[in-house]
C-alpha cells in the first residue's frame, strides 16, 4: 500500500548538499524527509574527496622516502603493497561513514528513505511504496562521470572515480582522458606509487585556471615524471592484449598511447535524466537544473544545489545548503556570492584560488594592485625544502584585499585565511596587523601587506615628520 507523507522539506540526495539541508532542518525541528538511492555520504565519501585524498597520502609517504637523500636520509626504495593501500583508503571511508550514516540522521531527527526519487507532479515525488507531498523540495542528486563520445571507448574496459579506488592491482601505465581537477590529482599520486602516467587533454590542462600558476603545477608533475599531452584530439580507442591503445592527433601530426588502463576524467554531468522533472516544471538541460541566484529552480516551491546545480566542490554544496535553509526556515533572501567560494586542487603543488583572478580584475577592477610573493622569500618554504611556489594577491582600492591564488605546497591550507579575507572584506592592514606565528608558509600573507605598504616608507612628507619627531628627544 502506498503510504503518504507530508514533511516541511523533502531532500532528494545524500551527498555533502543534502545532507547539510537535512541535518541542518532536523536541528531546528523542522519535519524533514531524505531520499537517497545509494550509499549514504554520496560522491564525496565514497568515491570523491575522501578516497583521492587518502590515495595522495599514501603516494605522499612514497615520495618521501624517494627523496629522503636530500634530507641525509638513507632509505631504500618504496615498495606498493596495493591490497594493503586499497584497504586503508576502504578503512578512511568506513571511518568516516557513521557521520553521514542513515541511523545518525534517523537519529537527529530526519525520515530516511533508501530509494530512487522521481516527481510525479509539481509537488510530489514518488520514491518507492511512498508519496511525498512536502512544502519545499531540494534536489541535491550530484554529478557522475562524463563520458566523451570517443569510438571505441564504449566497448573499451576503462576506470573512473567510482571504481579506480578500488582496484586490487597498481597500474602498470595509467592512461588519463582529462587534466583538469580529478585527471591530474589522480595522475600525480598514481606518478608518486612508481607508476607510468600518461594525460591527454584536448585543450590546455588547468585550462580556467591563473596560466602561470598552472604553469607551475604543470611543470612541477612532469618533473616528477607525467607524460602530458595537451590540445591532443583523440580519434579512437581500443582494447589490445596488454590493455588499451588511443589513437591522438596533434599539431605535430598522428601518434599512439599504449597503457595498461584507461581513466576516463573528462567532467562531470548531472544526474537528473530519471528525476522527472518535466513532470515538476523544473528547467533544465543536460549540463546542469537551471537555478537562479539564490538557487530556486523554475518551479517555485523547488530548489536544486550542489553538484546537480552546477556546484563544483563538497564546500559549495554545504554552502549551497545554507543558503537554501536561510530562505526554507527563516524565510531570509539568499544569493550565492560565487566569489567567496574557494578552490583547491590537491596535485603537488597544490593550486589554491580564490576571489578575482588577475586576469579578471583587469576588466572588472582596473587599477588593482597585483603582488607576487615566491616560496623563496619564505623561511620555511626553505626549511622544509619545499619545491618552487609563486602567491598572488589582489589588492584593491584602500588595500582591499580581492582575491588570491596560490600555487605552490601547503596552498590548499594557506588559501583559508585569504578566503576568510575575501568573504569578510578584509584589507592588507589586517594582515599587517596580526601577529604570525614563525616560520610558518602563512607568513606570506604578512610578507604581501609589508611590500603593499612599504612603499610609505619612501614617503616624503612621513619622512619629514619622523625627522622633526626626532628633534624630541
Ligand atoms: C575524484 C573526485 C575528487 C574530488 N575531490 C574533491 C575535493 O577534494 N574537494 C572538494 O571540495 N570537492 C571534491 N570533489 C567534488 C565533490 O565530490 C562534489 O562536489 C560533491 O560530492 C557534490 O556533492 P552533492 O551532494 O552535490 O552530490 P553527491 O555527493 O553526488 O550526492 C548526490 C546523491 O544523490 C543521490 N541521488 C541521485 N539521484 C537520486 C534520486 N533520483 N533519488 C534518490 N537519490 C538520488 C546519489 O546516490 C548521491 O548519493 C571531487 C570529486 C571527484 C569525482
Ligand atoms: N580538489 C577538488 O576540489 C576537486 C578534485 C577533483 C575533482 N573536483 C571536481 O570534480 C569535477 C570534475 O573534475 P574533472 O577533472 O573530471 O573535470 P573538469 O571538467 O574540470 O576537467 C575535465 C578535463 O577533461 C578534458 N576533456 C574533456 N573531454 C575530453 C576528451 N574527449 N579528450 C581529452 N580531454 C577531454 C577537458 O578539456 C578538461 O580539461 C570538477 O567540478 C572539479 O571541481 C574537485
Amino acid at each position: 500500500m502506498v503510504k503518504q507523507l507530508t514533511p516541511d522539506i523533502c531532500v532528494i540526495g545524500g551527498g555533502a548538499a543534502g545532507l547539510t539541508v537535512a541535518a541542518g532542518a532536523a536541528a531546528f525541528g523542522v519535519p524533514v524527509v531524505l531520499v537517497e538511492k545509494g550509499p549514504m555520504g554520496g560522491d564525496c565519501l565514497n568515491h570523491g574527496c575522501v578516497p583521492s585524498k587518502a590515495l595522495i597520502a599514501a603516494s605522499r609517504h612514497a615520495h618521501s622516502i624517494r627523496v629522503a637523500a636530500e634530507f641525509g636520509i638513507a632509505a631504500a626504495g618504496p615498495v606498493i603493497d596495493q591490497e594493503r593501500l586499497t584497504a586503508r583508503i576502504q578503512s578512511v571511508i568506513v571511518g568516516i561513514a557513521p557521520h553521514d550514516s542513515v541511523e545518525r540522521f534517523t537519529s537527529l531527527g530526519v525520515e530516511v528513505i533508501k530509494d530512487e526519487a522521481c516527481f510525479v507532479d509539481n509537488r510530489t515525488i514518488a520514491a518507492g511504496d511512498r508519496l511525498i507531498r512536502a512544502r519545499r523540495f531540494v534536489i541535491a542528486t550530484g554529478s557522475s562521470p562524463a563520458i566523451p563520445p570517443i569510438p571505441g571507448l564504449a566497448e573499451t574496459p576503462f576506470l573512473t572515480n567510482e571504481t579506480l579506488f578500488s582496484l586490487k592491482r597498481l597500474p602498470r601505465h595509467l592512461v588519463v582522458i582529462g587534466g583538469g581537477p580529478v585527471g591530474l590529482e589522480m595522475a600525480g599520486a598514481h606518478r608518486r606509487l612508481g607508476v607510468e602516467v600518461t594525460v591527454v587533454d584536448k585543450t590546455e590542462a588547468l585550462s580556467g585556471q591563473d596560466p602561470e600558476l598552472a604553469a607551475i603545477v604543470l611543470d612541477g608533475l612532469r618533473a616528477e615524471g607525467v607524460h602530458l599531452h595537451e590540445r591532443t584530439a583523440i580519434h579512437a580507442v581500443e582494447r589490445t592484449e596488454r590493455g588499451i591503445r588511443l589513437r591522438c592527433e596533434n599539431g605535430n601530426g598522428p601518434f599512439g598511447i599504449e597503457g595498461s588502463d584507461l581513466l576516463v576524467a573528462a567532467g562531470r554531468a548531472p544526474v537528473h535524466a530519471s528525476l522527472g522533472l518535466d513532470a515538476a516544471g523544473i528547467r533544465h538541460d543536460p549540463k546542469r537544473i537551471e537555478v537562479g541566484p539564490n538557487l530556486r529552480t523554475s518551479n517555485r516551491r523547488v530548489y536544486a544545489i550542489g553538484d546537480a546545480a552546477g556546484g563544483l566542490f563538497t564546500h559549495q554544496a554545504s554552502y549551497h545548503a545554507r543558503l537554501v535553509l536561510q530562505q526554507i526556515l527563516f524565510r531570509l533572501p539568499a544569493r550565492e556570492k560565487p566569489f567567496i567560494v574557494p578552490r583547491v586542487i590537491f596535485t603537488e603543488p597544490e593550486l589554491a584560488h580564490v576571489g578575482l583572478t588577475e586576469e579578471r580584475a583587469r576588466e572588472a577592477a582596473p587599477g588593482a594592485t597585483i603582488l607576487r610573493l615566491d616560496y623563496s622569500a619564505n623561511d620555511r618554504s626553505r626549511t622544509d625544502g619545499l619545491g618552487r611556489g609563486l602567491i598572488k594577491v589582489v589588492v584593491g582600492r584602500r588595500g582591499r584585499v580581492l582575491g588570491a591564488a596560490i600555487a605552490g605546497s601547503g596552498a590548499g591550507e594557506m588559501i583559508n585565511l585569504w578566503a576568510f579575507a575575501v568573504a569578510n572584506r578584509l584589507t592588507l592592514k589586517h594582515f599587517q596587523t596580526y601577529v604570525a606565528p614563525y616560520p610558518t608558509l602563512s607568513e606570506i600573507g604578512k610578507q604581501a601587506a609589508i611590500s603593499y605598504y612599504s612603499p610609505m616608507a619612501r614617503n616624503r612628507l612621513l619622512r619629514t615628520v619622523l625627522r622633526f619627531l626626532r628633534h624630541f628627544g
